[in-house]
């Protein structure tokens, strides 16, 4: 789809998918350092996970990527996250974006968009 002005400019205000890629770095040696959640991700592909959601969090922002991961229900299906295990990675996602210098305007208006994937992340 093409972006809307508001879609694009959160696409660089998080620094383009370059931004992007980094704060999803720092995010990923985040989450094993979070005994609240580290364990969900004992088995995982890295340079996968670290493509995928890069890749997510570029479109989602109105950047010019395609996702192409699986869809969101599956990739979590019988992981059983929690609530709390939910809240502990945008959490760490937050303080990535701050490490990042990325504005407190645009790290509101990603959780904003990352909060409408909540249902199809928890509890499966
Ligand atoms: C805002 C919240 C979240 C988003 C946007 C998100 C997004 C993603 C994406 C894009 C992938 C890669 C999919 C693929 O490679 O096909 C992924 C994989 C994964 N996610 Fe999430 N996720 C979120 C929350 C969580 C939480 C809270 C947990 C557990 C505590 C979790 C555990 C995992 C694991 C373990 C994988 C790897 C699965 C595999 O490769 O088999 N995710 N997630």
């Amino acid at each position: 789809a093409t972006p809307g002005p508001s879609e694009d400019s959160l696409y660089q205000d998080l620094g383009k998918r370059a931004g992007i890629a980094e704060m999803v770095e720092d995010l990923m040696y985040r989450i094993v350092e979070d005994d609240r959640i580290a364990f969900q991700f004992k088995d995982i592909d890295v340079v996968q996970f670290h493509t995928n959601l890069t890749d997510q969090l570029c479109e989602l922002s109105g950047g010019p990527c395609t996702y192409t991961g699986r869809p969101m229900t599956d990739v979590h299906d019988g992981m059983n996250v929690t609530e709390t295990q939910f809240n502990a990675l945008a959490e760490q996602l937050v303080l990535a974006m701050e490490d990042n210098g990325i504005s407190t305007s645009a790290q509101n208006r990603l959780l904003e968009r990352l909060v409408e994937l909540h249902p199809q992340i928890t509890h499966r």
